[in-house]
């Protein structure tokens, strides 16, 4: 269906907030699929994943970006980078901000950072699920103070309480603009991209604080099934040292058996198809430092 331009909103939204804030979770929550990585342990979102929330007058584009921090290696530099081109391309910014912790310097930070921006700023109070009335309150209050906000949403990605609210908040600050994705279309995102992102998820479970940085995937072909016969996906894991290896196959390859079954159901989700998930475990020496390994890995 056309829509003229006057009575249709569209744009680009993006949250942002210090790592474990909840950005993935919510854009997960709101976009109803899984689409971007959420883990216990911080900065493993990498990929610009995109969701798009489709209503009758109004289409918004989420786009998750990993967040801003000191970079150490050429990876690091990249993905500011990334995050930087991505906060001036958005029409609404959130900066979640995490109900049961206190605004830190971390917060005030990225809130300087974003001030700037020509996008409308919208602070939203996350995970209010674990926090009682009075701390919510004393949470928005201290809010108020941290910048120039259009509006203060608090929400619960997990209980799902203003999740719909926040929706309409950040439509309501969505210019006008014809139809920006066909109807339908959740996310934009190559499915190679989206299984490479669930075996990595899948291969970050349970390890070491340093690992994550060190890991990245690569689906290498995938061979659909004919005749009821599993999809076959061969997929490699790269790490920079040959102990981290060790540590990713564990012991007579348990961990990794662990790995591919877990990512395997993630992956028969996705595709709506039964999956044999073929995994192996590379090393690339210090890739992350490597432009043309960088380049090779999707960087
Ligand atoms: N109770 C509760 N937990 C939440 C909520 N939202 C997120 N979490 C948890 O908080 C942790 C971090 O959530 P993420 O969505 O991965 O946070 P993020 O801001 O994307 O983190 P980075 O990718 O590190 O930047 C996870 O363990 C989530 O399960 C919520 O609404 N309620």
């Amino acid at each position: 269906m056309q829509h003229t331009s006057e009575d249709y909103h569209a744009g680009f939204a993006c949250f942002v907030g210090r790592p474990n804030a909840g950005k993935s979770t919510l854009t997960n929550a709101i976009v109803g699929q899984k689409i971007a990585i959420t883990s216990a342990k911080p900065q493993t979102t990498r990929h610009t994943v995109r969701g798009v929330v489709h209503r009758p007058d109004a289409q918004l584009v989420l786009v998750d970006t990993p967040g801003l921090h000191r970079p150490r290696t050429l990876l690091g530099e990249r993905l500011n980078d990334l995050v930087r081109a991505t906060w001036s391309e958005t029409d609404v910014i959130g900066l979640c901000l995490p109900a049961d912790e206190a605004i830190g310097p971390g917060d005030r930070f990225i809130s300087s950072e974003i001030a700037a921006l020509k996008a409308k700023l919208i602070a939203v109070v996350t995970k209010t699920d674990l926090v009682d009335k009075g701390q919510l309150a004393e949470r928005l209050l201290a809010v108020q103070d941290l910048g120039d906000f259009a509006d203060i949403v608090p929400v619960s990605a997990v209980s799902g309480e203003q999740v719909e609210t926040l929706v309409d908040v950040m439509i309501g600050h969505l210019p006008s603009s014809p139809q920006l994705y066909p109807e339908g279309m959740i996310t934009d995102e190559p499915e190679h991209v989206l299984m490479a992102e669930l075996i990595r998820e899948a291969a970050l479970e349970g390890v070491r604080d340093e690992l994550p940085h060190s890991i990245a995937v690569l689906v290498e072909e995938v061979i659909p099934g004919e005749d009821g016969a599993a999809t076959k996906v061969f997929a490699d894991i790269y790490v920079e040292r040959s102990s981290q290896k060790a540590i990713v196959i564990g012991h007579r390859a348990s961990r990794l058996k662990d790995v591919g079954i877990r990512a395997r159901r993630e992956i028969e989700d996705l595709l709506g198809v039964r999956v044999y998930l073929d995994l192996h475990v590379r090393v690339a020496k210090d890739w992350q430092r490597d432009p043309k390994q960088l380049r090779r890995l999707g960087f």
